[in-house]
């Protein structure tokens, strides 16, 4: 049996990472705001373009406090910002789904979303991931690491240093498995499937420029940082 154990300086850049995730969080709830009204397509949309603009502006702030990330070479670490953003924004819409509600609220919001003004033929594999996140019960610290995970994926597009960004996702996936051993000792395969999420992820964010130019409204805006991360107008 496999003798696992966190080091000192594991739990000091769990710490770091932990507290970095939950301080960049968008200040305004936007399932609170779904759930206390029902809004038209196209102020979900602009809702949607909102809380997209916000969450890249607190992506980058959380990447500073990844120790190592802002050593690497400046235009990889662009690169790996504009590579994860989308899924960085799906991760947290799942986690944002996930969250522990009074009873009959997720469904409430489910229906909200399904209604929001998105095309039905991406509602199904949307809410397949969602529920595919809730069924894991992610404790915070996975959730930060994971997000931390996706964004130092070194196969980004335009990332020239990918080893520099191997070494420090390496260090990460090494913590998120002894944390997943040690928060699970009886589901050894729990850290497997954590990672198979990423993939699931990576499909879902390939449909993200016809989820928002597919949505039913009649116009189209965007902020320029979406036009940049968004692959859209
Ligand atoms: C963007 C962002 C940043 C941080 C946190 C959450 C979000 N996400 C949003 O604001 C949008 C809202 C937006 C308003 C209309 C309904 C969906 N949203 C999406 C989503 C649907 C389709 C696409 Cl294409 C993208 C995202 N899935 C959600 C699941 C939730 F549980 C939730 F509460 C909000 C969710």
């Amino acid at each position: 049996k496999e003798k696992v154990e966190i080091t000192k300086e594991q739990r000091t850049l769990m710490k770091v990472i932990v507290d970095a995730y939950s301080t960049h969080q968008i200040p305004q709830d936007v399932a609170k705001k779904l759930l206390q009204e029902q809004y038209s397509a196209d102020e979900n949309f602009l809702l949607l373009t909102e809380m997209a603009t916000s969450q890249v502006q607190v992506l980058v702030e959380f990447t500073k406090n990844i120790p190592g990330f802002l050593s690497l070479d400046r235009e990889d670490q662009i690169a790996l910002l504009k590579g994860s953003a989308v899924e960085a924004m799906f991760l947290r819409s799942a986690q944002v789904f996930s969250r522990k509600m009074p009873s009959g609220q997720t469904e409430v919001l489910e229906e909200r979303i399904r209604k929001s003004g998105i095309s039905e033929e991406f509602i199904i594999p949307m809410f397949n991931f969602y529920k595919s996140i809730v069924s894991l019960h992610m404790v915070q610290e996975e959730q930060a690491l994971l997000t931390t995970i996706t964004i130092l994926t070194p196969d980004r597009p335009y990332v020239k240093d990918q080893q520099a960004v191997e070494r420090i996702q390496e260090t990460m996936l090494e913590l998120l498995r002894k944390l997943c051993v040690l928060q699970r000792p009886q589901e050894p395969q729990y850290f497997a499937r954590l990672l198979g999420r990423l993939t699931e992820l990576r499909t879902l964010s390939h449909y993200h420029a016809e989820m928002l130019t597919s949505w039913r409204t009649n116009d189209h805006k965007f902020t320029p940082l979406l036009c940049e991360i968004w692959d859209v107008q």
